[in-house]
């Protein structure tokens, strides 16, 4: 008989809307899985927040990856090189949510190429980066990426604040910005990491354009996405219904839970 394949042990970074609702499926039990560790700030208001059966050790983000082979960062975008340096050095596994904070923070991929360690990019919130990333091995002509938020969801971005544009009581459709993921990396770090991971599965964050639009009349938070390239032309649209974040979507706790199901199963759907 083969030997069976070992558990992995899995950190959380930031125990908020995402890192709750994957701590909650992860100790309810994955075969292949095991929560190992939280990194918190506040170690009992954390311990408050959540309910698990099982026991995971309860750290800070320096020793979080002593703990684990994946660490699941979903704290802060600012944070993501304390999270990433320690994990990527030992040679594990980082998945990265606050995926806009990569493109100034490039020199991760070389530490972990360095060390054999990897950076996930998870499809999060979004989806449809199999047929991106698929396209990107023949030639891309474009990708287009629009997204409409609820205000609440977009209320405190640096872009809003820094360009004095003020959406709190629009009544109607607002486009508040167009350009490139790159450029709402900086000015929307907490609201697009979707844009940024769209990019770096297709064209790159300088190529692929993008328009935010703060909508009150939406609940959700509503990506599309139109791809033409040498081998195929799709759009793709989806309605994320919020967390207890607004910012966030439900679906991106999801979206790591069924990337990091397939570390071990024995079959893989999709690319
Ligand atoms: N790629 C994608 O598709 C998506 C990415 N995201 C990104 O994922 C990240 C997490 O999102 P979300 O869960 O909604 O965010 P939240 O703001 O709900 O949670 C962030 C958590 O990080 C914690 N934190 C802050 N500082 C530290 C620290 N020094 N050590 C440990 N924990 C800390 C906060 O703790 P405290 O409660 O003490 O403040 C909070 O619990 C964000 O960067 C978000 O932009 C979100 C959705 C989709
Ligand atoms: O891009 C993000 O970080 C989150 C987002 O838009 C969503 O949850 O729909």
């Amino acid at each position: 008989m083969s030997t069976p394949r070992t558990s992995l042990r899995v950190g959380i970074a930031g125990l908020g809307a995402v890192g709750r609702q994957l701590a909650t499926v992860l100790d309810a039990g994955i075969p292949g899985l095991t929560l190992a560790a939280i990194a918190v700030r506040d170690e009992a208001k954390a311990r408050a927040s959540v309910t698990l059966t099982g026991s995971p050790v309860f750290t800070d983000i320096a020793s979080l990856a002593s703990h684990c082979d994946i660490v699941v960062e979903c704290a802060p975008a600012a944070l993501m090189r304390d999270i990433a340096v320690p994990t990527l050095t030992a040679g594990k596994i980082l998945v990265a949510l606050s995926s806009g904070a990569l493109l100034s923070n490039m020199d991760l991929v070389d530490l972990a190429r360095e060390h054999q360690g990897q950076i996930i990019v998870p499809t999060g919130a979004l989806l449809g980066l199999d047929a991106v990333s698929a396209a990107a091995e023949g030639v891309i002509h474009s990708v287009t990426m629009t997204t409409r938020k609820p205000v609440k969801g977009l209320l405190g971005a640096k872009y809003l604040v820094d360009n004095n544009i003020d959406i709190a009581g629009i009544t109607e459709p607002m486009r508040i910005f167009s350009g490139t993921p790159r450029e709402a990396a900086v000015g929307f770090a907490a609201n697009l990491n979707v844009a940024v991971a769209l990019s770096l599965a297709g064209i790159g964050p300088d190529r692929t354009k993008l328009e935010v639009w703060a909508d009150p009349n939406v609940e959700r938070n509503i990506h599309r996405i139109e791809v033409d390239a040498d081998s195929a032309s799709f759009s793709m649209e989806i309605q994320n219904i919020p967390t207890e974040n607004p910012k966030t979507g439900r679906i991106t706790a999801l979206s790591v839970i069924a990337a990091l199901r397939k570390l071990t199963a024995p079959m893989r759907v999709g690319t």
